[in-house]
């Protein structure tokens, strides 16, 4: 089964959620106009960085995004894997990502696990204790922020659970884009499944972000990548094509699970 992918670079207006989604919605209509049906927004799409603030523009319950997903699956018929947003649950917040699918249900919720000091997170935000992974059209996948990449086991824990291509959502900036690039055509290749990453692009008073976005295969070829600015980045994944490499290099048989 090949599906049509969109990564949503979008630049983000920082601490004014109105705007992104606005900016959102143009994107999404145009992906869909170009037939893509699977959408992937950014990290912390609705907000930026604006942490000291989230009390003001936090998103409780994640109602604001859920509601806004909804309403562009049904509307564009696509499914969509809805970046991250500031949630405000029982009184804390959690940078949570949202995946609905072409009815308007929510198939995921997944907060991230691994909350990155550079940006500030530990300071204003939980962790969460979700996993990863959940099931789309009969497939299964596992969609992961920004950080968490550099932690090869998380993501591996999935794939050991039958994910078959990862989903990354991220503000990564733009110092670090040569790690941004190498962690995920590693992770792709190490556990032979797509990597769709989706990055934003422009700056905040902090950072400049790297943009870049990837769709990577599961042989470790970058299929579509994205420039520094604002874009739509397009790829189609072979679902085949997973089951094709895992046969030609059986790493998950040959894998010594007794030693390590
Ligand atoms: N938003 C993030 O988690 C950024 C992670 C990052 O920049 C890194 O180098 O790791």
């Amino acid at each position: 089964m090949k599906i049509k992918v969109a990564c949503i670079q979008m630049d983000i207006a920082f601490g004014q959620p109105e705007r992104n989604f606005e900016n959102a919605f143009r994107w999404i209509e145009e992906a869909a106009r170009s037939q893509c049906r699977l959408i992937v927004l950014p990290e912390l799409w609705t907000t930026g960085y604006d942490l000291p603030r989230l009390n003001e523009i936090g998103d409780p319950n994640g109602e604001q995004l859920k509601g806004f997903l909804k309403k562009c699956a049904k509307k564009f018929n696509v499914d969509i894997i809805g970046g991250s947003t500031a949630q405000i649950k029982d009184s804390k917040f959690y940078n949570s990502l949202f995946a609905v699918d072409k009815n308007g249900q929510v198939v995921k919720e997944y907060s991230k696990l691994h909350l990155f000091k550079l940006m500030d997170e530990h300071h204003f935000l939980s962790s969460g204790r979700d996993h990863a992974l959940f099931n789309l059209n009969g497939h299964t996948f596992a969609s992961f922020i920004c950080y968490d990449i550099r932690f090869p086991e998380w993501l591996r824990k999935h794939v050991l659970q039958g994910a078959e291509a990862i989903f990354v959502v991220a503000e990564w900036p733009l110092p670090r884009l040569n790690h941004w690039k190498t962690l995920l055509v590693a992770r792709a290749i190490e556990n032979q499944c797509y990597v769709v990453a989706c990055n934003r692009s422009g700056d905040d008073p902090k950072n400049t972000f790297a943009g870049h976005s990837l769709i990577i295969d599961p042989w470790g070829e970058i299929i579509a990548e994205g420039s520094e600015g604002e874009g739509l980045i397009v790829g189609e994944i072979d679902m085949d094509l997973v089951k094709k490499v895992r046969k030609q290099i059986p790493v998950f048989d040959d894998r010594l699970s007794d030693f390590y």
